[in-house]
């Protein structure tokens, strides 16, 4: 039996989000978010399921620290509700959501675990949405007021920041698909969002350094990686504009301040441009400490333009195995996803933020979750990235998505991602044998092969 050894302080975690598995939608002074608002839309989630209760964290984070521990990681990714601590967005703070979280914290770092904190992962106060959302330049000043009071509340106990999770899910999965709150189908606005985010985020990053805030600042782009079906030119053209629209539109501007030009181009003939005004672009290049990648998926596609993605693209299906969600596993992707990065924008250090898989295992009667799917997905994965910083990709940790089952979104409960399973008539939490599978692998810091 070979080993597989990872760097010496590689940081292995798990991951989760505010709306996701907290609950408390109302208590403490809470204000609605978009995501409130969505679930009770008709027929926008999987059976009109919600994340009033979800995985109860609000109340259950004391013993959920303690399963962290158990499980051995060094860090844990979750998000605060900017609801929460703003509850109409642009108001007064709510100290009570500020306790909250600090409360979360010093649990974690009482446990030796470090947080690392994402300021905002789609919960946006539904106040702001009324009058526009992300597509009013005015929502990136209270972001800043937002992102400011969070800062001076935990500096010194959170030295790992990221400022927004997956703005391709924000921008155009939400505002352009229209399949995520606040559920709008314009190709203009979803521009305008991908840019007022992304601006947003260039002037988070100056404020952390304007206060002087310790730790470091990055973002967590969702990433895949697309593959053209032929070497026919237009398949691989199409593919270049698949990965484009997924992967550079938000990584070359915050990596050089530049959108990739030739998908400017694209845009431009769809319709769509982004309202660039003067200094934004060295604003979204301001420079960061790490990027946060999350990874899934990926797969082969051609050109056609009658039935592909609005860059004519669309998959080729390959008979490749799939998780339960659907989506293809393609472990190869992540290994390419890192070494373009490194290959495009240099050495930057990249935590992997979010990398999992959805497998719908139930208890046994034994009551053991024998979810062997998750243990190989993960394995491969894991694999990937030895292979990456083998060949000198600076990756400096691993977050798994998810530390537990929670709301995936638009499919509610229907799709299970965690390595502790979840019964939510109970709330209780059973460790799943990818629990144990990634305990070893977190302590050790190696993957036996
Ligand atoms: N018109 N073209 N349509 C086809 C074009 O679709 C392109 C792909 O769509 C996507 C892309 C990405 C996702 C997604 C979901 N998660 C899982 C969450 N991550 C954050 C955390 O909260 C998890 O729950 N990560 N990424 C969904 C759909």
């Amino acid at each position: 039996m070979a080993i597989v050894q990872f760097p010496k302080g590689f940081v292995w975690g798990a991951a989760t989000a505010a709306f996701q598995v907290e609950g408390a939608y109302r208590e403490d002074g809470r204000g609605l978010s978009i995501w409130d608002t969505f679930c009770r839309t008709p027929g926008k989630v999987w059976e009109g399921d919600n994340g009033d209760v979800a995985c109860d964290m609000y109340h259950r984070y004391k013993d959920d620290v303690k399963l962290m521990k158990d499980l051995g990681i060094t860090s844990y990714r979750f998000s605060v509700a900017w609801p929460r601590i703003i509850p109409d967005g642009s108001g007064e703070i709510n100290p009570k959501g500020i306790e909250f979280y600090r409360n979360l914290v010093d649990e974690l770092l009482a446990h030796g675990i470090e947080p690392m904190l994402t300021l905002y992962h789609w919960d946006l106060p539904q106040a702001l949405q009324d009058r526009g959302g992300w597509a009013n330049r005015e929502t990136i000043d209270h972001f800043l007021k937002y992102a400011e009071t969070v800062f001076k509340a935990l500096d010194g106990k959170v030295k790992l920041w990221a400022t927004f999770n997956e703005p391709w899910c924000i921008s155009f999965l939400s505002n352009y698909i229209g399949a995520h709150a606040p559920g709008l189908r314009d190709l203009q606005t979803a521009i305008d969002v991908a840019h007022n985010v992304l601006v947003a985020h260039g002037k988070t990053v100056r404020l952390f350094r304007e206060l002087g805030i310790k730790g470091e600042i990055g973002i967590a782009p969702n990433t895949e990686w697309m593959e053209p079906f032929s070497d026919r030119e237009e398949d691989v053209e199409a593919a270049w504009r698949r990965r484009g629209w997924l992967n550079e539109w938000f990584l070359r501007p915050v990596m050089t301040g530049q959108y990739p030009e030739k998908l400017v181009q694209w845009f431009e003939k769809l319709g769509g441009k982004p309202k660039i005004e003067p200094g934004d672009m060295e604003l979204i290049g301001s420079k960061i400490d790490f990027l946060g990648i999350n990874y899934y998926t990926g797969g082969i596609g051609r050109y056609n333009p009658e039935e592909g993605d609005i860059f004519g693209f669309q998959e080729v299906p390959m008979g490749w195995e799939k998780t339960d969600i659907g989506w293809n596993i393609y472990p190869q992707g992540l290994y390419n996803v890192l070494t373009y990065i490194k290959r495009e924008f240099g050495d930057i250090p990249i935590y992997i933020t979010e990398n999992g898989a959805c497998y719908n295992d139930e208890p046994g009667a034994d009551g053991r979750v024998r979810d062997q799917r998750r243990i190989e997905y993960l394995k491969k994965h894991v694999l990937q990235v030895a292979r990456a910083i083998e060949s000198g990709v600076n990756v400096k940790g691993y977050y798994t998505w998810s530390l537990m089952d929670n709301f995936e979104w638009a499919y509610g409960y229907s799709m299970r991602f965690g390595i502790l399973y979840v019964d939510y008539e109970t709330q209780q939490r059973i460790k799943k044998d990818s629990f144990r599978w990634y305990r070893k692998l977190a302590r050790n810091n190696y993957i036996e092969v």
